[in-house]
């Protein structure tokens, strides 16, 4: 087998050189992952290095699966037995094992942000302080950053500087809510995504004995996507190769795109320090795209300040010009994006699959979703709200979690009175008080609700403990598919669904069904050795969002651009080319903002192979607003000679005059053109808005015109008028996608925006 001749000589010496640190610092579509996994299979199959000893850390675990599935095909099955996988899924992987060192029980839950922000929720209610505040979302990201550079809740209340910060922003007493957030996470046996990492320095900090175990069972240890590790992942595999120092990783700091999450691009230059005798590979060669592609990347990632320098070129041919187009409003971008595709698909003879949608927020997939559904394009949504965040599906896997593990209190405040059994609110707080004050395990408290909280409530929680102990039972002696078929019949959960007759109703009994589906395809397969429910809950758990497309069908790939990376598609769109979208007002503080944005679109453009579509539309509804937006300054930024403006789009639609402008960008800059005409609007039927995470209907009674609003079934809308009819008061809203309604303000539920 001669695999090694599918590689460059630089590629080929990274793959050849296993021993001793190795770093790849190139550019996009060089070969990095292909260099990864042709070592892997190197070390199998010409070093004899048993699978076991190997391990390798991906940004999802699909990317995983996928290195796994290529590796096979290499080397054979045996390839089955490296260790691959996300840092959080590997090392939650290793505290299940070694959790009772660190005080944990072994199947401890793995909240998700949703757990975590209602626990901040409860937290911060419970201490009298004001939400609007200590949001919730700022609260844990707070936290989180402080996890990701391995600062304790000690640590932080210590820090003079992180409290100066904290004060700054009105938010003294910061400190103090992380420190209860983590006793609560240990009470109910639960860690959050960075307490996987934390915990993990923990237990290699206070236990060499663990950590020399792992030091020699991992003989080889290697990165993907090193760029966007942060300070916790990167000290661990730091301490993990510490012994046989045979560390490779690879990564672009050009495609450093988590800055906000932590990743540190400082890591690639402590890199060299930590490790003196590195081994530096340069790959230079980029096999994905046309030249015309790879040429215009460069010349966006150019005009980067704080980057390595390198280089990269193809021997592709020059392909064809990128395609910038322009539409008139967010909806006709969408529109547009789906003709062209269908087009290119009937011209070249591509299948779905081939095509990638790219979009800097979620938000933006409503109106491309319609126009691809209108022309019948099978799409498939990658992140956003996926299978495992809808009600139904997180009701009945509380149900789970709390069965596995009955100190776990968020799932616990999910489903004490769901389906109903009559356990009110104050029933819940007064169990969950005397559980705090007395510093009672929840279970207990719940076993024994009956002697405090009396009556039909008290009996009712009876029943409620009586039926876990038996999934308790079952949990020992079953499978997780027959236990979790049998919660969900013993719960009244399916019947409760069966019986709701709208299509909303059978949607989620039908989503129940998947989920236990899934639970089953989970037992069957012989690759899960444990078939426990435990060991399913965990899995689920720690999901990436790119990891649920699983079935097969030809689909175009709809997905922000945080997503994309690693991937690679024949044509990509990048939607939505607008100032204050893309570059992200959000997100744009600093000059090293910018910075990060434009890397950013560099991760995007460098996904597309073939041909690349830049577009943007000159008006598109944001926060329930018609905005005029102005094109990308990134726009600008491309290599003029790379790119042509398509007429035949702008051209065809009706537009005024004013607004058809021909010629390249760059020249004049387009950043002038005089600003559109609101689009008249029809109202379109459409599905029913997803109410924003954190929807908490507003006080109405100084409602007033012009005031903007969100309403969980309508939408965003603008108030128009505000009426008073005898007691009734009465909102004229007009809602974005259903047009003009007029609600009464005594019923309406509203969150008034601004
Ligand atoms: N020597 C080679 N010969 C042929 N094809 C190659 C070679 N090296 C890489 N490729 C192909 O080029 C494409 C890009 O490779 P790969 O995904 O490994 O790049 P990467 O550097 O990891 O990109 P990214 O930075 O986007 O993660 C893949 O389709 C890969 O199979
Ligand atoms: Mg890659």
């Amino acid at each position: 087998m001669d695999y090694l001749k599918e590689l460059n000589p630089p590629q080929r010496e990274a793959v050849e050189r296993t021993d001793g640190p190795v770093m790849i610092i190139a550019g996009a579509g060089s070969g990095k992952t292909r260099v990864l996994t042709y070592r892997i299979a190197h070390l199998i199959y010409s070093k004899g290095i048993d699978p076991f000893h190997i391990l390798s850390l991906t940004f999802t675990n699909k990317a995983a699966s996928e290195m796994k599935h290529r590796i096979e095909k290499l080397v054979g099955l045996e390839a089955r037995n490296t260790w691959m996988g996300t840092f959080h899924s590997i090392f939650a992987k290793i505290l299940r094992v070694e959790s009772d060192k660190i005080g944990y029980p072994s199947n401890f839950t793995i909240y998700d942000t949703d757990d975590s922000k209602s626990l901040i929720r409860t937290l911060v209610k419970e201490m009298r302080l004001d939400d609007k505040v200590y949001k919730p979302s700022v609260v844990l990201s707070r936290i989180s950053g402080a996890k990701n550079r391995l600062i304790s809740w000690s640590a932080y209340q210590a820090d003079p500087f992180v409290r100066a910060d904290d004060e700054a922003a009105m938010r003294p007493r910061m400190g103090e809510i992380y420190q209860k957030y983590q006793d609560r996470l240990f009470k109910a046996g639960a860690m959050d995504f960075d307490d996987l990492l934390f915990n993990t320095n923990v237990l290699f900090r206070d236990h060499v004995d663990v950590l020399n175990k792992y030091q020699q069972r991992f003989k080889y240890v290697m990165v993907d996507e090193f760029q966007d590790t942060n300070v916790s992942q990167y000290l661990i595999t730091k301490k993990l190769a510490s012994v046989h120092q045979n560390i490779c990783v690879v990564g672009d700091d050009a495609q450093s795109i988590y800055a906000f999450r932590g990743a540190d691009i400082q890591n690639i230059l402590n890199f060299e320090k930590d490790y003196p005798d590195l081994f530096v590979v340069k790959l230079e060669q980029n096999y994905r795209s046309t030249k015309t592609i790879v040429e215009a990347a460069n010349s966006i990632i150019d005009k980067n300040k704080a980057q390595l320098k390198k280089t990269v070129w193809t021997s592709n041919p020059d392909g064809e010009l990128i395609e910038l187009i322009k539409a008139t409003s967010d909806n006709e971008e969408g529109r547009i994006v789906a003709t062209t595709i269908f087009e290119e698909k009937n011209n070249k003879k591509l299948n779905n699959s081939d095509f990638a949608i790219l979009y800097r927020t979620n938000s933006q997939s409503r109106a491309i979703e319609e126009a691809l559904r209108k022309m019948n394009l099978t799409y498939k949504i990658v992140g956003g709200l996926s299978f495992y965040q809808r009600k139904e599906i997180k009701d009945l896997m509380a149900y789970l979690r709390f069965a596995v593990n009955p100190a776990d209190e968020e799932a616990f405040k999910r489903i004490i009175n769901y389906p109903k059994r009559g356990i009110g609110d104050t029933s819940v707080e007064k169990m969950l008080v005397a559980a705090y004050d007395h510093d009672t395990p929840l279970w207990e408290v719940v076993q024994n609700a009956h002697s405090f909280l009396g009556g039909k409530a008290g009996s009712a929680v009876d029943d409620f403990a009586t039926m876990i102990k038996a999934f308790q039972i079952d949990i020992e002696r079953k499978d997780a598919y027959e236990v979790a078929n049998n919660v969900a019949k013993q719960t009244g959960l399916l019947r409760e669904l069966y019986e709701d007759k709208t299509i909303e109703g059978l949607n989620r009994y039908e989503n129940v069904q998947e989920l236990l589906n899934a639970i089953k395809e989970y037992v069957d397969n012989p690759e899960n050795e444990d078939k426990s429910l435990g060991s399913f809950l965990q899995e689920i758990a720690l999901l990436t969002d790119n990891d649920q497309d699983k079935d097969q069908t030809d689909a175009i790939t709809l997905m922000t651009i945080h997503s994309s990376k690693g991937l690679e598609f024949k044509q990509v769109f990048v939607v939505g080319m607008e100032e204050d979208l893309f570059p992200s007002q959000m997100m744009m503080q600093s000059r090293e903002d910018l910075e990060e944005e434009r890397r950013l679109f560099y991760v995007a453009t460098t996904r597309a192979m073939e041909k690349l579509y830049l577009t943007y539309a000159l008006t598109r509804y944001r926060f329930g607003r018609l905005l005029n937006c102005e094109p990308s300054r990134f726009l600008e930024e491309i290599d003029g000679s790379r790119i042509k403006v398509n007429k035949k789009m702008t051209a065809t639609r009706e537009m005024p005059g004013a607004l058809r402008r021909e010629g390249l960008p760059g020249s004049q800059g387009f950043i002038g053109i005089k600003k559109a005409q609101p689009e008249t609007r029809q109202p379109i039927q459409m599905k029913i808005h997803t109410p924003s995470p954190d929807f908490k209907p507003s006080n109405t009674n100084n409602l007033q015109a012009e005031q903007l609003v969100e309403h969980p079934k309508f939408g965003f809308g603008k108030v128009q008028k505000i009426e008073t009819e005898g007691l009734n008061r009465k909102a004229t809203i007009q809602f974005e996608h259903f047009g003009e309604k007029t609600l009464l303000l005594s019923f309406a539920k509203l969150r008034i925006i601004d």
